[in-house]
């Protein structure tokens, strides 16, 4: 079925149309017909009318031949004055046959007498003419009051087995007797007077008597018995004509057509059946009707067509309204605004999207307004306070962009959106004008960028930009041959903060250090930090001469020394923190901006090394002293492996004069340089991995020293104090590899005492009491180191499984000269007595400061006053030395 999308109500007035159309074909078809009709029947009925008049006066002018004919006969035979048997046969026959010769009709004529004997005939029979006239004829012929015509039915000649008619009239004799004249006529030589040549179409032609009775008729109708034709024409046609009566012979609907004639009640009939009247007509009518059909063939095709027009149009329309549905459902769920301008700048479609970026455009927005209209509302939009004058040049100028270039371009909406703004022609000379929202894109570029280049705790800027800007700085340095300076800034104690107080705290103070960074340098200057506690301020364009640069940047450096130096506000405490700063020039020459840096961190390093909170310049002595600690550290590296280390050990007393121990310390034995104490090298070695496989050889060296005593009566009882750096005690398999050392040297794990310093210990508490817990179980023993210089609380000191607290020599330095020292050494004291530990006192050099530690309680004591540290030799001397000075005060006592 073919799909129609044409709507019903046009298609119904198609329809409608055509069958209007069609109605007219019909009717007018229907019109032609019946005319065609009306006009067939006239003609046949003029034509029957013509003919019956024609057929009426040839048969009454061969009736009236045949009755003078008849009616002569008396005059040609004198009947009227003789007797019928004075009438001579053969010369009336023969006159009869010269008279009958007049009319060619008649076959013969005859006189007979009243009983029907033939007296004379124009026949060559004469009077011996045979006659066998219709039963009843001569009788009604003798019947006739006054001599008239008188016409048979039709018979059948004897003589020539013809349909005949007699023709009679009889003629009075002188003695009043009645002879009849008759003439036998044949039926088809008077259809023929009837018929007269005429060629009509179906034509029945009848002549009759008034009640019926068929005398001759063409066609002929050869019936041995006369028919009375039924009903008589005086009833079928009373007007003498007809119409759909019986035809006279076939009966069937016809035209009939009568006139009577001259003779007796005779009538002359012409029937034409409708069927052949209106032959003619009905090929009139085919045609008119094939006609009207091919019309309405044609209507119906051209409505057919019409309606499949319709349709395309109609799917055209459908199509091109699909498109366009698809194309708005298209341009709506666009994530960008949209306009379309034709080629006069005039819009002609948006998005609502476009709506949506341009709330204020909406009331201005609407087909075929022209876009300098737009772009007006956007500058009174965009532009409040600019004069009219100045908004039309913004106009003006934004038109001329538009068509000029076609680059994508942004503009910043009052409201913050950044909008994007793509501008291509269209081919017909039009505009298509896209809008996209790039906000969140330009958002996270941003914060991409920040991500990369900003430090997410503070918002400062963070190593790879500050790279970055001192490259650039550093060129425009060389270019302009301004000086800047570089600061480097680490927060003292700040991993103590962070590990007591926890790291929100430790976050805290980081924020706060950058807020008031910023505060102390120029807005075109530079605050980053690099990490952790790490900060770095860099200063440009200070001055062209590198003294006046370096002033600034101090001032400024003191400015920040001063700011971090105020108290902190962190979960509500106060707190106290200092920074270490270390600072460089830039500028002069193109250096690395790595190389900068790490002046800075030297110098930074330079400050923490002389007691913090202090701001200290590079200055190239301090990279010479970091090229000579490099040079150290190959150089330790390298002693390690040629075995050029060596111990002394420094003897622990008993106030009563006894060694009680000895402190294993490390010297390096320098094949050119002889020997060297440590404070020369275990810095470097701490702060590098070095520390670990030499605190190792300490510890194994120690531990074989009391296994080789364990066979000396002697020595076996004497412990050794062995110092472990920070690094190596958090190494993770530190207690495994003492334990192991006890176990492969065979030294008892009771002498051996492991010196802790103080920062060590308090350095992640929770791992050093684990360590120190499991090397307590197995009988190893622990001394805290420097005592007195960090900041020991008396709970940390009471978790950890500690056997000594070493009294630091610089508080033992100063006994009896500076008070705070004296008050300190006594609370240590006291502090270990009451955690009920053994407490020794170190670099006692003086009897003065040995008697005030023995006042204030201290019984054990490490000091050059009482030995120096040297070759096991030495001490073994001194323990020897102590033996027999206790045995002979033994024996003394
Ligand atoms: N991790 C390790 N550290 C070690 C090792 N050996 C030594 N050290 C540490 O090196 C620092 C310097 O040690 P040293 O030069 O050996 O000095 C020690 C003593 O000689 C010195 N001392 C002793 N008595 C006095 C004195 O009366 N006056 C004075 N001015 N100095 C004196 O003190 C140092 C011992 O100190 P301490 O260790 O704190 O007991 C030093 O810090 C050593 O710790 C090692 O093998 N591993």
């Amino acid at each position: 079925m073919r799909d129609t999308t044409t709507p019903l109500r046009i298609r119904a007035f198609v329809w409608a149309g055509a069958a209007v159309f069609i109605a007219a074909v019909v009717m007018v078809s229907a019109a032609l017909v019946w005319n065609a009709r009306k006009v067939a029947l006239d003609d046949y009925e003029a034509q029957a009318t013509r003919f019956v008049a024609g057929a009426e006066a040839a048969l009454n002018r061969s009736l009236l031949a045949v009755d003078v004919l008849l009616a002569s006969m008396d005059e040609l035979l004198g009947l009227s004055g003789s007797m019928s048997e004075w009438v001579d046969p053969d010369l009336a026959s023969q006159r009869l046959r010269s008279s009958a010769r007049q009319n060619l009709m008649v076959r013969y004529v005859a006189l007979l007498d009243a009983n029907g004997k033939t007296i004379a005939s124009s026949d060559a029979a004469g009077s011996a003419l045979p006659l066998q006239l219709p039963p009843g004829f001569l009788a009604s012929v003798l019947e006739q009051p006054v001599s008239t015509l008188m016409i048979s039915p039709p018979v059948v000649s004897f003589a020539t087995a013809e349909r005949v008619l007699y023709f009679a009239r009889h003629l009075r004799m002188a003695d009043s007797s009645l002879v009849v004249a008759i003439a036998e006529l044949p039926v088809g030589a008077l259809s023929s007077v009837l018929v007269q040549g005429v060629d009509i179409t179906g034509l029945q032609v009848t002549l009759e008597r008034a009640g019926g009775l068929l005398l001759l008729s063409a066609p002929n109708r050869e019936e041995a018995i006369t028919p009375v034709l039924s009903p008589p024409l005086q009833e079928v046609a009373a007007l003498g004509q007809a119409w759909k009566a019986p035809a006279r012979l076939s009966g069937e609907p016809a035209l009939v057509v009568y006139r009577p004639i001259l003779y007796q009640d005779l009538r002359i009939s012409a029937s034409i059946p409708l069927r052949d009247a209106l032959a003619g007509w009905r090929d009139q009518r085919n045609a008119i009707a094939l006609t009207g059909l091919l019309f309405v063939a044609m209507i119906v095709a051209a409505g057919n067509l019409a309606l499949r027009y319709l349709d395309r149009m109609s799917q055209a329309r459908l199509a091109i309204a699909q498109s366009k549905a698809t194309l708005d459902q298209a341009l709506e769920s666009m994530v960008s605004g949209f306009v379309l301008l034709d080629g006069e700048q005039r819009v002609v479609q948006w998005n609502s999207r476009f709506e949506e970026i341009f709330p204020w455009l909406r009331a201005v927005m609407a087909p075929m307004v022209p876009f300098r209209r737009v772009m007006e509302e956007t500058a009174r939009h965009h532009l409040p306070r600019a004069s009219e004058e100045e908004r039309m040049r913004w106009v003006e100028l934004r038109l001329l962009k538009q068509n000029q270039h076609h680059e994508p371009h942004e503009q910043v909406l009052p409201n913050g959106r950044t909008i994007q703004i793509t501008e291509r022609p269209t081919p017909e000379g039009g505009l298509v004008i896209t809008y996209h929202d790039v906000t969140a894109l330009r958002r996270a570029s941003a914060e991409i960028e920040s991500l990369a280049f900003y430090d997410p705790l503070t918002n400062l800027p963070n190593r790879r930009l500050l790279m970055d800007r001192m490259q650039q700085v550093i060129a425009a340095s060389v270019r302009s041959g301004q000086y800047g300076a570089l600061l480097f800034l680490d927060l003292d104690h700040f991993k103590t903060l962070n590990d007591t107080m926890g790291h929100e705290v430790g976050d805290m103070l980081l924020r706060q250090v950058a807020e008031r960074l910023k505060t102390c340098v120029r807005r075109e200057d530079t605050v980053a930090r690099l990490g952790g506690d790490e900060f770095v301020v860099m200063l440009h364009e200070l001055s062209l001469h590198s003294e006046e640069a370096a002033a600034y940047a101090r001032r400024v450096g003191e400015k920040i020394l001063r700011t971090l130096n105020m108290p902190y506000s962190l979960a509500g405490l106060s707190h106290h923190s200092t920074p270490s700063i270390g600072a460089t020039l830039m500028g002069g020459a193109l250096q690395p901006s790595v190389d900068l840096l790490k002046q800075a961190d030297i110098a930074m390093y330079q400050v923490k090394s002389q007691g913090r909170n202090a701001l200290c310049f590079f200055d190239p002595q301090m990279q010479i002293a970091i090229s000579v600690r490099a040079q150290l550290e190959g150089d330790l590296q390298a002693a390690l492996a040629a075995r050029q280390f060596a111990l002394h050990y420094q003897p622990q007393f008993h106030l009563d004069g006894r060694i009680v121990g000895a402190e294993a310390l490390i010297r390096w034995i320098h094949p050119e340089r002889g020997l060297i104490a440590p404070s020369a090298f275990i810095g470097v070695a701490e702060e590098s991995e070095l520390i670990v496989p030499m605190g190792h050889w300490v510890l194994r060296t120690a531990c074989e020293q009391l296994a080789a005593w364990e066979n000396d009566a002697r020595y076996r009882h004497v412990p050794l104090s062995v110092n472990v750096s920070a690094r190596q005690f958090r190494q993770r398999d530190f207690v495994a590899r003492v334990v192991e050392v006890l176990r492969e040297t065979g030294a008892r794990p009771h002498l051996l005492k492991l010196e802790l310093t103080e920062s060590l210990v308090l350095d992640n508490v929770d791992d050093t009491i684990a360590k120190m817990g499991l090397l307590k179980t197995k009988g190893v023993r622990f001394s805290v180191d420097d005592f007195g210089t960090g900041y020991s609380s008396l709970a940390y000191l009471t978790r950890l499984p500690l056997d000594q607290l070493k009294i630091d020599q610089s508080f033992v330095r100063n006994l009896g000269v500076r008070h705070t020292d004296d008050v300190i050494v006594q609370t240590i004291i006291g502090m270990a007595r009451n955690l009920e530990l053994d407490v020794i006192a170190e670099g006692v050099e003086t009897a003065q400061q040995k008697a005030l530690l023995a006042d204030y309680g201290c019984q054990l004591f490490q000091g050059y006053l009482l030995g120096m540290p040297g070759p096991v030799s030495e001490l073994e001397v001194l323990l020897q030395q102590a033996a027999t000075q206790a045995s002979a005060e033994g024996a003394a006592g």
